[in-house]
């Protein structure tokens, strides 16, 4: 059984924060505004994973109005939601995500968001890829105003796991 998920979520650039990105710290004049670490990335993924479970969004289990997630780092939230996942027998078959941000070049930083996302998802990096674009300086993204996000994923269910479940009531 394949479940597929889109996730997509916007943070607005300000100054005096720190920028994290796809759990990455990039050195710019700005950074994200947010309740949490304001990682726009990985919010998208963690919607997306959400999304192809049926189960919601992040406000729904991770709400903004819950100190307990203030600046968290959200890493911690993407874990969480890997752990809702495998709870019901669902594994990360792949994951596609596209940032919209103008400025700054998010090339040299990729490779890491790469390694760090398929660490907590726990699969492969092969799994997972992230893109990059501009957009042509158009709208708030290309203003610079803030960054978007977008992720795709693909769930698959993990057979052996029910399975396994399966035998123990029969047993
Ligand atoms: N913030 C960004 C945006 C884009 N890139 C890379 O540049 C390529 C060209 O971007 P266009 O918007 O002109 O298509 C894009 O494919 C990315 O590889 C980037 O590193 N950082
Ligand atoms: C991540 C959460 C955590 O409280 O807060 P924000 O950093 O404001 O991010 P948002 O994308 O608005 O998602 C809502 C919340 O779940």
């Amino acid at each position: 059984m394949l479940r597929i998920g889109h996730g997509y979520d916007v943070h607005r650039f300000v100054k005096g924060r720190r920028f994290i990105l796809g759990g990455v710290e990039i050195d710019y004049e700005y950074g994200l505004l947010g309740h949490s670490d304001a990682d726009v990335l990985l919010h998208a993924i963690c919607d997306a994973i959400l999304g192809a479970l049926g189960l919601g969004d992040i406000g729904k289990h991770f709400p903004d109005t819950d100190s307990a997630y203030a600046g968290i780092d959200s890493r911690e939230l993407l874990r969480n939601v890997i752990t809702k996942m495998e709870a019901v027998h669902y594994r990360l078959g792949n994951l596609d995500c596209t940032i919209i941000c103008q400025k700054p070049k998010l090339a040299p930083y990729i490779a890491k968001m790469v390694d760090l996302v398929a660490s907590d998802c726990k699969v492969a990096s092969g799994m997972i890829n992230i893109k990059a674009t501009t957009s042509e300086e158009l709208g708030f993204t290309g203003r610079g105003e803030g960054i978007a996000a977008h992720a795709v994923v693909l769930l698959q269910r993990d057979e052996r796991k029910s399975a396994a479940k399966r035998a123990a009531i029969i047993s």
